[in-house]
């Protein structure tokens, strides 16, 4: 694992377009979900807890009520890695797919 490069940067960015690059604490990535309730959003961060314990790599985030405010950097790097682009991407899966529909 390294810390990205700015030649690697642009190619990184584009695999998380919703998510804005800060160029704080040597870079970090953040983004913002809006849920239907408390209890949608908190479903939410508990999948996302899961795959974070699995793969290693942690958010930084805040809930309040429907929403969760996500930063991700990798501390030990000091900066932006291919982990934060990595677990962003997952974050997107389970937001997209968060919560399962009721069956019809
Ligand atoms: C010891 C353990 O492997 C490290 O602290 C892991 C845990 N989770 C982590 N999460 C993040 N975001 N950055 C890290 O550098 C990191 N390192």
């Amino acid at each position: 694992m390294h810390k990205l490069t700015s030649a690697e940067l642009p190619a990184a960015l584009a695999q998380v377009p919703h998510w804005r690059y800060q160029d704080e604490r040597g870079g970090l990535i953040a983004r913002q979900f809006v849920f239907h309730d408390f209890v949608q959003a908190m479903g939410f961060m508990t999948q996302v807890a899961l795959v974070a314990e699995r793969s290693n790599h942690h958010p930084e985030w805040f809930n309040v009520y429907n929403r969760v405010e996500v930063v991700l950097t990798t501390h030990d790097v000091q900066g932006l890695s291919q982990r934060d682009i990595d677990l962003a991407q997952a974050m997107e899966r389970i937001a997209a797919a968060w919560p399962p529909q009721e069956p019809a």
